[in-house]
């Protein structure tokens, strides 16, 4: 009996073996996703990409460089960022991609970027948010916020705002927000933005990618008519160092790899918001995969976008109206 269901293991696990032999080509197509297929060139356009050293900034980077843009790697390990623009220039034959140093997680030093920016570009066509961090343990940022509240919402509503005017100038001009999916889990808990009180690392992220959409949505309200659209992108599941605070995450990526996109992938999206052609007019939405995606309730209460508008502000001193 015993050899019995042994013979019937091997032949089950031998016919999965066998479809996923079979099907693995399928399968990864499938789980490779949307692919931006507008060939819209670049040339003369500026676009900044924050967290552009590894992962699906870098795959956005290389590609937007392809189509001849001047790209800016907005990076805080410059020396990552410079190695990875020596591979661009080399791949692309486009030398216009330069290095600055940026960290979200200091609201000093994204003034003192902004104002380098301010001082020697002249124009930035594409802002792109995708710089963030997920599930690391509990920390704050120089200013005292809560880690990824800090860098993936709180530092770049700071870097847009202080860049807002030169990208105002640079019409028609994208913003494009990176958030994610796991927006659907997100709350915004204002009575402790900071989690000071409790902290689950992977609600915090969610929070923080909920504050993306709805930042998003606040924006191209305040921004309706200027020629100024703003959109944001969940990437897919994507292999990159975004799980490296979870090794769960990390083991379930490797585990079903097959499924989860790689960089180049993920970052088809974001390219597509940056330049597809039938999107010039479009503001205030959410994408993935090269199309609209869904946005959950309370992504879409304008209520909440605007309270968090005002608290995000007042946290970080500043007035934009
Ligand atoms: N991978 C996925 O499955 C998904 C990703 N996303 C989103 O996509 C975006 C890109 O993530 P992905 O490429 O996967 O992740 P990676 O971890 O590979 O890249 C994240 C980038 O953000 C940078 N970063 C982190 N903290 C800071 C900081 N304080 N200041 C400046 N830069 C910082 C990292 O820099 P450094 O290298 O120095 O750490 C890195 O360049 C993120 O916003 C993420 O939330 C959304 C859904 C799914
Ligand atoms: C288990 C499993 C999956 C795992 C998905 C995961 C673990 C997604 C994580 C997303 C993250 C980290 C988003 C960040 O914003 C797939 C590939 C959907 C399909 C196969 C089964």
């Amino acid at each position: 009996r015993g050899k019995v269901t042994m013979l019937t293991l091997i032949a089950i696990l031998g016919v999965i073996g066998v479809l996923w032999y079979l099907l693995r080509g399928y399968i990864r197509r499938f789980s490779a996703g949307g692919v931006c297929m507008s060939s819209a060139r670049l040339d003369g356009k500026t676009v900044l990409i924050t967290g552009a050293n590894t992962g699906i900034g870098k795959e956005t980077a290389r590609a937007l460089a392809a189509r001849g843009a001047r790209v800016i790697i907005a990076c805080r390990d410059v020396l990552k960022g410079v190695a990875v623009a020596t591979e661009i220039r080399s791949d692309t034959g486009n030398q216009q991609v330069v290095v600055r140093r940026l960290d979200l997680a200091d609201t000093q030093a994204i003034r003192h970027f902004a104002k380098d920016i301010l001082k020697d570009e002249k124009h930035i066509h594409i802002l792109i948010n995708n710089a963030g961090v997920m599930m690391c343990p509990y920390s704050k940022t120089t200013d005292g916020f809560e880690m990824q509240f800090g860098v993936n919402h709180l530092g770049h509503f700071l870097l847009t705002h202080l860049l807002i005017d030169l990208i105002k100038q640079s019409v028609p001009s994208r913003i494009i927000i990176v958030s994610s999916l796991a927006h659907v889990v997100g709350r915004i808990k204002f009575d402790d933005l900071q989690s000071e009180r409790s902290y689950d690392g992977g609600l915090a992220y969610c929070q923080s990618k909920l504050a993306n959409i709805l930042f998003t949505r606040e924006l191209a309200k305040r921004l309706q008519g200027l020629r100024v659209t703003v959109n944001s992108v969940h990437p897919g599941s994507v292999k990159s160092e975004l799980v490296r605070h979870s090794s769960m995450l990390a083991i379930l990526f490797w585990l079903f790899s097959m499924f989860i996109k790689t960089p180049k992938e993920g970052a088809q999206t974001s390219v597509y918001c940056a330049v597809a052609e039938e999107l010039e007019f479009v503001s205030g939405k959410h994408f993935s995969d090269c199309s609209p995606a869904f946005v959950a309730p309370q992504g879409r209460n304008e209520e909440t976008a605007k309270r968090l508008w005002d608290v995000s502000c007042e946290l970080l001193g500043i007035k934009w109206e």
